[in-house]
């Protein structure tokens, strides 16, 4: 079933969708998925009472080294994989809407998405870079985003150039629930329980497998 919908380019088109929905949305190369992510996307369902996250799994990331990296159908295949749950969608939207940068996609699928509250998750270690992202301010201007706490990256994330200049739009952990419906920029920085899980590690240990 899920080969067939890969074979027939089902993962380039947008899930379904309505007004009022509130959608996170998970950017990431997922080379290859894992249960960090799948983790990260429970939180933020529970956490934000999200209806849907929907994963966008990049062409390539715009500021990593993306020779190597695994076809975006066979991404998207493991992915779906790995998420197995109703309300995580994964899919390839960034390469049919033909974006690369975040902050472009953002733009296009709130276009397309009259009505829907969308949030942006990422992990702490991107928070830690997000200033070198294009038009970092422009996405917190954009819509809301949550931050998943991540081994490695609690203290750097919050002390990093973005984190400085959004500190004054950050709501607390137990307003979760009105995150999706927050004037941005807001954002919320969740700990929970966390998992050591990266790609690179499992990359590392198939090398050696
Ligand atoms: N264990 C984890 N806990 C929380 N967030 C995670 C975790 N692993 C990945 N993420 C987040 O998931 C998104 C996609 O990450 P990505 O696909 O690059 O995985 P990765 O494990 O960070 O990969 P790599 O090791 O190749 O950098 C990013 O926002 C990242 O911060
Ligand atoms: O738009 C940018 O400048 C930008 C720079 C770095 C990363 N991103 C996005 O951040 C998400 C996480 O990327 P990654 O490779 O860490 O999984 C993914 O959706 C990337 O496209 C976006």
């Amino acid at each position: 079933m899920t080969q067939n919908l890969v074979g027939t380019n089902e993962h380039l088109r947008l899930p379904p969708h309505a007004p009022g929905l509130r959608i996170g949305l998970f950017g990431g190369s997922f080379n290859p998925a894992h249960d960090g992510h799948r983790l990260a996307s429970l939180t933020a369902l529970r956490r934000l009472q999200l209806d849907r996250v929907w994963w966008l799994v990049t062409p390539g990331n715009p500021l990593k080294d993306n020779s190597g990296l695994p076809s975006l159908a066979e991404r998207v295949r493991f992915s779906r994989q790995i998420a197995d749950h109703s309300r995580i969608h994964v899919t390839g939207i960034e390469a049919s809407l033909r974006t690369r940068y975040t902050a472009d996609t953002l733009r296009a699928l709130k276009r397309r998405c009259p009505g829907v509250n969308f949030v942006w998750i990422m992990g702490s270690d991107n928070l830690a870079n997000f200033h070198r992202w294009n038009e970092w301010r422009a996405i917190a201007r954009m819509m809301p985003i949550a931050v998943i706490d991540r081994p490695g990256s609690t203290h750097s994330s919050v002390a990093s150039p973005a984190a400085n200049w959004l500190s004054r739009w950050r709501i607390s952990e137990s307003q979760g629930a009105a995150l999706a419906h927050a004037k941005p920029p807001a954002w919320i920085f969740l700990h929970g329980r966390r998992s050591e899980l990266s790609s690179t590690m499992l990359r590392e240990r198939a090398e050696q497998d």
